[in-house]
């Protein structure tokens, strides 16, 4: 029996508006950076129904740019929602037997409070007076949403990338609250070389003079030129060489010869440029320091003494990570740190390292073996927590 209280019919997959929950100055947000936040809000979508008993919502965690919008039509680049391949009835994520909950993360730019929101105690934009955010915040923010939905236990959490960061974070802070986990593609800290890449990204966003210290909002401007060659570079770190080999070698874009000039003669470098275009007409700069920035003091460890296993331990949730082997941004052997820190701390976990030649974005693609991994964690989670099939 399923029943929509407290939800009306705004869950269905395709509906692009989201619902904002506000929490007030009677519930602030105790962030990392030692400091409350309130009020502030957080953007979220849903789709599904709730069971009875509530013990069928998933919690998707996005990763570095996504946002809410998992599932439907994206509102601004009216494209399908980042996991539609993954979420919807049918799929693994099934929106049939499951009720799925999205949120845009703190620090973010599509309805929860992030720099582009404005700082009450001004009136403008918070620009770079938001605090840093963590992803301990992000996920206590979320913790928050999940209460007010009245949900006590999620069945599962996942994300990929830095939503497996958050994944982890929430398995760690709330092991009560987490059924199931899965960990796509992502590390329990960021290593020096992912943060190397996320501060070419940041100084490419401060070094346009659109930038204004970061107060562009205040002028009218935008800092899209940076903002774009930020996304250019990170997204070369999300494919792999075998992908850009395979699509792209050395073919000239729309030209029988090179130009003898800088402009773009090579499809990859007319890709990049579509890449990072079609960013800046989604994204705020000011969020892309803020999320990269979560990303980079991820250290799980680090908050236990420096031992990973610890922060697992008595774990009650079941675990599921999953790596690709031409991801070089996440790799494999980060996963498998995950994998024994939790078999170290008696944890349920299994692991599956997937064939492609895809590079890290391919959690975001419809793989068969990741499809299939998904639908099967799931349904063993479901059996141990007395779903009906
Ligand atoms: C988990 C989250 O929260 S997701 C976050 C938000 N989403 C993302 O980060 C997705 C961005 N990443 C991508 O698009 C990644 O490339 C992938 C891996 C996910 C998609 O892979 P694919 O489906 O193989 O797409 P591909 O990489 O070929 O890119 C297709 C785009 O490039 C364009 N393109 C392809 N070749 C060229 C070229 N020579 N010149 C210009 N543009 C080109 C296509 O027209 C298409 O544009 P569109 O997306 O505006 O329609
Ligand atoms: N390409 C994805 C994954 C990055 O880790 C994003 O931009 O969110």
């Amino acid at each position: 029996m399923t029943e929509t209280f407290p939800f009306p019919n705004h869950c269905e997959v395709d509906h692009p508006r989201s619902p904002v929950a506000h929490f007030g100055a009677d519930q602030p947000l105790a962030m990392s950076a030692g400091v409350m936040l309130s009020p502030f809000s957080i953007a979220y979508q849903i789709y599904g129904r709730l069971n009875a008993d509530r013990s069928n919502a998933i919690l998707l965690c996005h990763a570095l740019t996504g946002d809410q919008h998992v599932a439907n039509v994206h509102p601004i680049t009216g494209k399908p929602g980042w996991w539609s391949a993954l979420v919807g009835p049918g799929k693994p994520f099934d929106t049939e037997k499951y009720f799925i909950i999205c949120t845009n993360v703190l620090g973010g730019c599509m309805g929860t409070t992030g720099p582009a929101s404005i700082n009450p105690a001004t009136g403008r934009a918070y620009g770079l007076d938001l605090p840093v955010v963590t992803i301990a915040d992000m996920v206590r923010a979320q913790a928050m949403l999940v209460e007010r939905l009245g949900i006590e236990t999620l069945f599962c959490v996942a994300g990929g990338s830095m939503g497996g960061m958050q994944a982890l974070q929430w398995a760690a802070l709330f092991p009560e609250k987490v059924f199931s986990a899965m960990i796509i593609a992502s590390a329990a800290r960021h290593s020096a070389q992912n943060i190397a890449f996320h501060e070419v990204g940041r100084q490419a966003v401060m070094a346009d003079p659109d930038w204004r210290g970061g107060r562009y909002l205040d002028e009218g401007m935008r800092p899209g030129k940076g903002l774009a060659v930020a996304r250019m570079a990170a997204h070369i770190t999300y494919l792999s060489e075998e992908a850009l080999q395979r699509k792209f070698g050395r073919k000239l874009q729309d030209r029988a010869e090179k130009t003898f000039s800088f402009d773009a003669d090579f499809q990859v470098e007319n890709y990049l440029r579509h890449q990072g275009s079609t960013f800046v007409d989604r994204f705020d700069a000011n969020s892309y320091l803020y999320v990269t920035r979560a990303c980079d003091y991820f250290d799980l460890a680090q908050d236990y003494g420096g031992s990973l296993a610890a922060a697992f331990k008595n774990a009650p949730t079941r675990f599921c990570v999953v790596s690709f082997t031409s991801d070089w941004l996440y790799t494999t052997a980060e996963s498998r740190v995950i994998v024994h820190a939790l078999n170290a701390a008696a944890a349920s976990v299994s692991f599956v390292e997937i064939e492609t030649d895809k590079g890290h974005d391919a959690f975001l693609l419809d793989e068969p073996d990741f499809t299939a991994t998904t639908r099967g964690f799931l349904a063993g989670a479901a059996r141990a927590r007395g779903l009906r099939a």
